[in-house]
């Protein structure tokens, strides 16, 4: 059983600051929800608004339809995990799963046969009777998620439980807490500063950036069609050209930068005569010796090659000394140009959109 979890217009300020504000969104029942964003943007605040270790300072938080005003942390249907796990190193794996079920007074005999269950859940079947101590991190991480479970919360909290693994193992724990939630079909919220986390996990995720939630989307959405140009820097690459919208028809439109005018999409709230900037990834760029019929083009020469096993980046500069990246497979045939060579950075317009900076506080 899972439930949804409602933030309706919350607003976290300390003192003057505002550190959280007017974030509208519903994490769906049963969804993987992350929250991304840089360090300070507000993330750990919106997690203790909703295991109640902070109240919001204005709006509301709905859990399962039920409004958690005045509703402590032990009383809702929360339970949250963080980077320190806070196990009980030298007692059995297996009674730190169970902790949370003897403080509410199951018998022993039903706690061993939960912890058993949920050691199986989590993929570590014979480690009921180990202790903590002798566990790997990943294992420790798994340990907690079990433990977390144990007392059939409603909704998980996730506060980067993963950033204190390496990096492989890190990787692989992705998959299995992907893996947990599908099985469990709790409702995950996570929080992370890692986008890489973020999009292979998430059905679903709110980018922040200094307490205003940015945009809510699939990752594919928020690759693919950033809401704006904090969103579009953040999560991957981009090069950037500042400049002004000089005619508009339909979605698209010609855009002037002092490195020449383009044709481009225009991206939410942008409009005629607008000074914003238009993005394009690396991956949507070419290097062409010539100007390409069609598409927008820059001159630009190559600085800087850099092999990457399965493609290759190139950093080439224009002739205001801006450096854009080209990201190239790696095609024996088609070997990249060499440093110093001059080319022509080459985008399709509807790989190039016009976008707002960030939203921000005060002005969501
Ligand atoms: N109790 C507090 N009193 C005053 N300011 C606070 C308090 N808690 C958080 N803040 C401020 O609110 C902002 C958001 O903090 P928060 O911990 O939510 O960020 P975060 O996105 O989780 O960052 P990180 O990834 O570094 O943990 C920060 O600028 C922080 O300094």
């Amino acid at each position: 059983m899972s439930e949804d979890v409602q933030l309706s217009s919350v607003t976290m300020e300390f003192g003057k600051f505002r550190a959280v504000d007017n974030v509208d969104v519903t994490i769906r029942a049963g969804e993987f929800f992350s929250f991304l964003g840089p360090s300070g943007c507000g993330k750990t605040t919106i997690l203790r608004m909703i295991s109640g270790f902070n109240d919001p300072t204005a709006g509301a938080i709905h859990i399962g339809g039920r409004d958690m005003r005045g509703i402590g942390p032990n009383q809702r249907p929360t339970a949250l995990i963080f980077q320190n796990l806070a196990l009980f190193p030298l007692m059995p794996v297996w009674e730190n799963i169970a902790f949370g079920l003897e403080v509410r007074g199951v018998s022993r005999e039903t706690r061993r046969r939960r912890a058993d269950e949920l050691l199986r859940l989590v993929d570590l079947p014979d480690a009921a009777d180990k202790r903590v101590s002798q566990l790997s991190g990943g294992q420790k991480q798994r340990v907690a998620i079990a433990r977390a479970l144990a007392v059939e919360p409603k909704v998980m909290l996730l506060d980067e439980p993963l950033s204190a693994l390496d990096l492989k193992l890190r990787q692989h724990m992705r998959s299995e807490l992907r893996a947990i939630q599908k099985r469990t079909n709790v409702t995950f919220v996570y929080i992370t500063h890692d986008q890489g986390e973020a999009l292979a996990m998430s059905d679903r995720v709110g980018i922040m950036s200094q307490g205003v939630l940015q945009q809510v989307g699939t990752p594919q959405e928020i690759y693919n069609a950033p809401a704006n140009g904090f969103v579009a820097s953040f999560v991957g690459e981009n090069n950037r050209f500042a400049g002004q919208v000089v005619s508009v028809a339909g979605e698209a439109a010609r855009f002037d930068t002092t490195a020449g005018t383009f044709a481009t999409r225009l991206g939410p709230g942008i409009g005629q005569g607008a000074s914003a900037k238009v993005y394009v990834r690396p991956e949507h760029s070419t290097l062409e010796a010539q100007p390409v019929e069609g598409m927008n083009s820059v001159p630009v020469t190559v600085q800087e090659v850099a092999f990457e096993g399965n493609f290759i980046h190139v950093h080439a500069h224009d002739t205001h000394g801006a450096v854009h990246m080209v990201q190239l497979p790696n095609d024996p045939s088609r070997p990249p140009p060499a440093v110093g060579a001059r080319r022509h950075l080459t985008f399709a317009p509807e790989h190039a959109v016009v976008l707002a900076d960030a939203a921000v506080r005060g002005r969501a």
